[in-house]
């Protein structure tokens, strides 16, 4: 059936569903404190605003983040105990494609299709040959971004079927709104951080007879977004940590917030699948001829987007080896480890809690406008 003409499942790009009209607009939030920001006038905000607008700049975020919001509730219907998640992954990267109407670096997806379980936080999607499959008591984030013109919607949620999590994940549902609701121009970011942790510890989360509080995870933070550049130098703590760097007027951030019931501090660990080229990455001179064609092939498909290994044995995948005679998966191996050794790509290893510990994150991407606060990711789910 058709729905706002939109068919079930979802089918029809964004673009072509709204063909002449605008794109719907993200939940609008009133700025709270207006410090020295009395020092401009409404008109002056609104004329601001309005110049922007007419850069199309809204309309890009809007359709992307329409996109994100018609793609995540595909995917909560079959997001199920018993999926491989290989196979997830690929299923909703494929409509993010298909409803984004990729189309090279204009518009395509964000990023790697994040699905990690219980202990670890982030960063984890399926290399080839990872044959894990969903459990029923699992804890999974979906963590994935859909890009146009660069303008990336970074944009996650947490997946239970068991809800003895109930507690943990609405901690961080609410911890991720406060941090939303605290965000704005002129705000120092730890006092967005202190917003967050006062509303996620005041959580506990009971399970199998044992009641955990529910700690931030303090060193993961929400970020700045640039054109292509996801995160693009700001970082925004779910803890006060004391930074008293302010947020800035006309200027995207992922304000993302994950709550866990182990040590609440994440590390580096296990076997790698994100990486990204350094967005200021140095022009040096590659020996391996492998590394040579690796390059060109990411410059081309993703330029300063992060990817995933599973991206490169895509059948768009350029030649990486001399000889072919090499597998798929050793034809790039050798290669993306000279490229991250030459400070050219860096690598973003899962990012793990405590074994036995389950973690849970929810994110939005906001704008702080001149005239307002807006939460182009918002949907009915979260
Ligand atoms: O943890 S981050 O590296 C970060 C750096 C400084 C502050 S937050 N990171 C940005 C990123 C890096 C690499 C990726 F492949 C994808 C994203 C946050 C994030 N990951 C998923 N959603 N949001
Ligand atoms: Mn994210
Ligand atoms: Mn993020």
């Amino acid at each position: 059936y058709v729905a706002n003409g939109q068919t079930e499942p979802p089918t029809i790009p964004i673009f072509e569903l709204y063909k002449n009209k605008p794109f719907p607009v993200g939940e609008i939030q009133e700025y709270t404190q207006d410090f020295n920001r009395s020092r401009i006038t409404n008109e002056e905000k609104m004329f601001l605003d309005g110049k922007i607008g007419d850069t199309g700049f809204y309309e890009t975020v809007r359709e992307a983040s329409e996109v994100h919001r018609q793609v995540r509730s595909y995917a909560q219907s079959f997001i199920k105990p018993g999926i491989k998640l290989i196979d997830m992954c690929e299923k909703l990267e494929e409509k993010n494609r298909e409803l984004v109407q990729e189309r090279g670096l204009e518009r395509g997806i964000g990023f790697p299709t994040g699905c990690s379980i219980n202990e670890v936080a982030a960063h984890y999607t399926p290399n080839c040959g990872d044959n894990t499959v969903l459990q029923q008591g699992d804890v999974c984030k979906v963590d994935f971004g859909t890009q146009i013109d660069g303008r990336i919607i970074d944009c996650a949620f947490t997946v239970a079927f068991d809800h003895k999590y109930d507690n943990l994940l609405k901690a961080v549902q609410e911890a991720t709104d406060a941090g939303i609701r605290n965000a704005g121009v002129d705000v120092r970011l730890c006092d967005v951080g202190a917003a967050v942790e006062e509303v996620m510890e005041s959580y506990e989360v009971e399970l199998d007879g044992v009641t955990y509080p529910v700690k931030c995870i303090r060193n993961l933070n929400g970020h700045s977004i640039g054109q292509y550049q996801i995160h693009a130098g700001q970082s925004v703590p779910i803890v006060d940590n004391g930074d008293q760097t302010k947020m800035l007027e006309d200027q995207m951030y992922a304000i993302e917030t994950f709550g866990s019931t182990g040590r609440g501090h994440v590390y580096e660990e296990g076997e790698c699948s994100h990486y990204m080229k350094n967005f200021d990455a140095p022009r040096v001179p590659l020996k391996l001829k492998s590394a040579k064609n690796l390059l060109a092939h990411v410059n081309k498909t993703f330029g300063t987007l992060a990817f995933c290994r599973r991206w490169l044995e895509r059948d768009d995948g350029g030649s990486f080896t001399v000889n072919s005679l090499q597998g798929k998966q050793e034809r790039y191996i050798t290669g993306l480890k000279n490229l991250c050794d030459a400070g050219i790509v860096n690598a973003y290893p899962p990012l793990v809690d405590s074994p036995g510990a389950y973690t849970a994150q929810y994110e939005h991407t906001i704008l702080l406008r001149p005239t307002c606060k807006e939460v182009v990711s918002k949907g009915t789910d979260y």
